[in-house]
């Protein structure tokens, strides 16, 4: 069979500055990249395995999972192949093909996938309206309350902690609250918060917590963690009838190669980065403010924004796409000029950024860029 060659090279994508929200948690610290190139073979975190991924000493995974679970404030931590999974492995310990699990609005499609392949019903807690698609406890106070006088059993709770959409931060705890008052665990999905900002399961009412390595942990994909609180560790990580040694919702184990390598490697970096969140969110918001002066350019969810997902609305540089010859790709063609890529080919009615990571002057010159396309071409947004 003729095969084409398949070497991979992405060097000028990471010598861009690259905006996309998706990408910014991910990337490698140095101590990371080393962690590899050294495990890059397939199985090559079990050399030494007697049985179970998480009872590794050489490399250490068993106590880099204690010490995982310390960061997030779970009694237990396990790596999973991403959040979607740790949320699947949830539903699927817990709840029962035709439960009711209740999330709010702005949930990820991961967490209607999870539930949908475990046979549950989903009910949607609606977020505010338009510009600021809030999620608060009231709603689910409320949505549980009604579901309840309908005779309707819901086995879980599950919230976004930071909504891909609009990086809208929610109230963990007083949701959380909410949903022990009524008696029903509550399950954290922490994709876009766990290892950019800090994170407290225990302080939070969360029972089960879920967080992304390749999104917010600087760890090769594909990798996520399940952090479990005790009186739950027996159902989530309850053993197999025919292995014994081997937990039944990891499948015996998860991630074995280079995305855990690269996420314990990463764990000394992330435990610091997350104390320099509050930098994160006044460089973010000095962004928006630098955008917003944009003619037209309005950031959307709640302001001032408290991630570093921000979404924008922006006709200004939609009406130029009308006229343009390249059309809507005028803009991404401009910005990869200057060295800026993440923002999707073709979309300038609103679009999703990030400038997480990057320093005060980077930021500067990014907005600048912005600023200096609409200058370029604001004749034709008359
Ligand atoms: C809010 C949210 N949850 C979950 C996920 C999925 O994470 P993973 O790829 O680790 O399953 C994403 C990814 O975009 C997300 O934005």
């Amino acid at each position: 069979m003729k095969c084409q060659d398949y070497s991979l090279n992405r060097q000028t994508e990471r010598e861009n500055l690259n905006l996309n929200p998706l990408q910014r948690g991910g990337v490698l610290p140095p101590e990371s990249r080393q962690a590899l190139y050294e495990f890059s073979d397939g199985y090559s975190v079990c050399d030494y395995c007697a049985g179970r991924l998480d009872e590794i000493s050489k490399p250490s995974i068993n106590s880099f999972l204690e010490d995982m679970a310390r960061f997030i404030g779970a009694d237990y931590a396990r790596t999973v192949h991403g959040a979607r999974e740790g949320k699947f492995a949830v539903m699927h310990a817990l709840c029962r093909p035709g439960d009711t699990v209740v999330m709010d609005g702005n949930a990820h499609y991961t967490s209607h996938l999870a539930a949908e392949r475990n046979g549950l019903n989903i009910v949607e807690v609606p977020s505010s309206d338009d510009p600021e698609y809030r999620i608060n406890a009231e709603g689910y106070r409320e949505t549980l309350d009604e579901l309840n006088d309908m005779g309707e059993d819901v086995s879980l709770v599950l919230l976004t902690h930071v909504d891909g959409n609009y990086g809208n931060v929610t109230d963990a705890q007083a949701i959380g609250k909410v949903a022990h008052d009524a008696g029903i665990p509550f399950l954290l999905n922490c994709a876009y918060s766990m290892g950019r900002m800090p994170i407290d399961a225990k302080r939070w009412n969360v029972d089960f917590v879920v967080g992304s390595g390749h999104k917010s942990m600087a760890a090769s994909g594909p990798i996520g963690i399940l952090g479990v609180q005790e009186e739950w560790a027996d159902l989530i990580l309850k053993r197999s009838s025919l292995h014994q040694v081997k937990e039944l919702e990891m499948l015996g184990c998860t991630s074995r190669g280079a995305p855990i390598a690269t996420l314990m490697a990463s764990l000394p970096h992330i435990i610091h980065r997350v104390n320099k969140w509050d930098v994160e969110v006044e460089k973010s918001r000095y962004f928006v403010s630098e955008m917003e002066k944009i003619g037209g350019v309005r950031q959307i969810g709640v302001r001032p924004t408290e991630h570093d997902l921000v979404r924008f609305e922006t006709p200004f540089f939609h009406r130029i796409a009308d006229k343009h010859p390249r059309k809507g790709f005028y803009l991404y063609e401009e910005l990869k000029k200057r060295n800026i890529v993440g923002i999707k080919r073709g979309q300038t009615q609103w679009f999703k950024c990030s400038v997480y990571g990057y320093s005060q002057e980077q930021v500067h010159y990014i907005a600048n860029s912005f600023a200096e396309i609409a200058t370029k071409y604001k004749e034709m947004a008359d």
